[in-house]
């Protein structure tokens, strides 16, 4: 299976090319620019054709440089390690994590706006941030949820395109499929077809991004409610964020399963270009497929078990040591495991040949900054929980059973081990469904880069 690494970002282009920091200066685009348009495409409209002449500068400057070299395993590992890519939004560090924009969750945390005081990050912030490359003001965000809102409005055939699937099928088929019947809606297509010149490609490219970031919640939704909740649909509440108004709609309003949510979206928006569901985008939007085409076969690698689908199985692992602590409680009287039982189970599934979920990683060598903030989330709202303990409990017992393997090249916990306790905690409990909530929330990360690639 092919996981592509990729160049993360001009940022790490400098890194790579430590010493020629005339590279450095080239390419610090937007960064340190201060406009404070209310409206992302005034922003927009001014950085972007200034990134064009940024990209066209170091390539004519400094395109034979060489940026390292290729072996055998790389080749044979789906470029794993290789520097392919230019990926603006974001980049992994094998030890550190992710970083928007330079930016880690702790600092995104700290000084993106907010939607309650002392809250997470709101979702509009990380793609004014990853568009821009700028912190923006809470007003800005206020604005960019309210523009988020007015395009929200999903076709009707959409749904009935979705309707002609068995409610059976996986929650991503059905995404994917809604994803799909939105496409027909692309600016970016009629543009195209009526000559638009190409250093304008980004402006109907932007429409799109921005239509599809802000239906992708009404269609996902609708698939959670159609298979789960008897079809009954909640409409948009024009009051709620992004990420609220997501879970609104999915039917959870719990004030922490709000913010929760805006956490969740944040964190999962974008992890450098290398991840299959990323790359994929990349890929597919480069003969300017239109943005609805690239994300929908995104989804597509999202929905495999090794990469997004790991939390979904995760949680049927953790669900059936659920069942298991039930007959424990029933039977003992008391909820706890001991760590020789759980040692059992790791050793079980490995000597069944399958993996341990939400362990392990194709860049990591620790432990997921995405797990560690999901891990205090729930440290803070729900510490006695007892699916919450078994995951902890977890986080001791597999790492050292994967080092002992000797071949598992990082043992520590990825994003997908954590999240489904939390979902779980609030009441969303289907399993099945949860990759779908990756999928929205890629959806971030990956439209700034479509945008910006043209
Ligand atoms: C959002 C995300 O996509 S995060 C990742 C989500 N996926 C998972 O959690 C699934 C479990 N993890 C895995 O399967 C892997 O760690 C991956 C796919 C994420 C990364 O794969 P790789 O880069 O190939 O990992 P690595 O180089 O460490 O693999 C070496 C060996 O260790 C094994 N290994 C790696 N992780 C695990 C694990 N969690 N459990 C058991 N074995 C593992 C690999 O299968 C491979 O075995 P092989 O040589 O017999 O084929
Ligand atoms: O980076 C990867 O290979 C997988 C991952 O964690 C993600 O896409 O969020």
């Amino acid at each position: 299976m092919a996981f592509f690494r990729s160049i993360a970002a001009l940022s790490k282009l400098r890194s790579r090319v430590g010493q020629q920091s005339n590279i450095a200066n080239s390419v610090r685009l937007l960064q340190t620019q201060t406009t404070s348009n209310l409206d992302l495409y005034s922003e927009l409209k001014e950085l972007i054709p200034e990134y064009q002449e940024r990209v066209k500068k170091v390539k004519k400057d400094y395109g034979t440089v060489q940026l390292g070299n290729t072996t055998v395993d790389m080749v044979i590992g789906g470029m794993r390690g290789m520097t392919a890519l230019l990926w603006l939004g974001s980049s992994v560090d094998p030890d550190e994590g992710i970083r928007f924009r330079g930016m880690t969750i702790p600092d995104c945390q700290k000084k993106l706006p907010a939607a309650i005081p002392g809250g997470e990050p709101m979702p509009e912030a990380i793609l004014w941030l990853l568009l821009t490359g700028k912190i923006p003001s809470k007003q800005q965000v206020d604005s960019l949820s309210q523009e988020l809102r007015s395009r929200a409005t999903v076709p009707d055939y959409a749904f009935k395109t979705i309707d002609a699937l068995p409610v059976s099928a996986h929650p991503m088929t059905q995404f994917a499929t809604g994803v799909m019947a939105l496409q027909t809606q692309s600016e970016f297509q009629k543009a195209y077809e009526s000559g638009i010149s190409k250093s304008r490609y980004w402006e109907p490219t932007y429409e799109d991004c921005m239509n599809l970031i802000a239906r992708v919640p009404a269609v996902a939704a609708y698939v959670y409610r159609r298979i789960y909740k008897d079809g009954k649909i909640i409409p948009l509440d024009d009051s709620l964020d992004y990420g609220a108004n997501y879970s609104h709609m999915l039917g959870f309003d719990d004030p922490k399963m709000l913010d929760f949510m805006r956490l969740y979206i944040t964190i999962h928006s974008d992890h450098e270009g290398g991840n299959v569901s990323s790359h994929t985008a990349h890929l597919v939007a480069s003969p300017l497929s239109d943005p609805y085409l690239a994300f929908a076969a995104a989804l597509n690698g999202l929905a495999g078990p090794l990469h997004g689908l790991a939390n979904q199985v995760i949680n049927v692992g953790t669900l059936e040591v659920l069942r298991w602590i039930r007959s424990i409680v029933a039977e003992f009287g008391t909820p706890h495991i001991s760590t020789d039982q759980l040692k059992d189970y790791v050793y079980k599934t490995l000597n069944s040949g399958q993996v341990i979920p939400g362990y392990g990683h194709g860049v990591l060598r620790k432990t997921d900054p995405r797990y560690t903030c999901q891990r205090e989330f729930a440290l803070k709202h729900l510490p006695d929980d007892p699916l919450f303990l078994l995951v902890s409990k977890l986080k001791e017992v597999v790492p050292p059973i994967l080092t002992e393997l000797g071949k598992v090249k990082n043992p520590w916990p990825n994003v997908d081990a954590h999240s489904g306790v939390l979902l779980n905690y609030f009441g969303l409990t289907e399993e099945n469904y949860f990759t779908v909530l990756f999928g929205v929330s890629r959806s971030f990360g990956i439209a700034p880069q479509v945008c910006l690639a043209l």
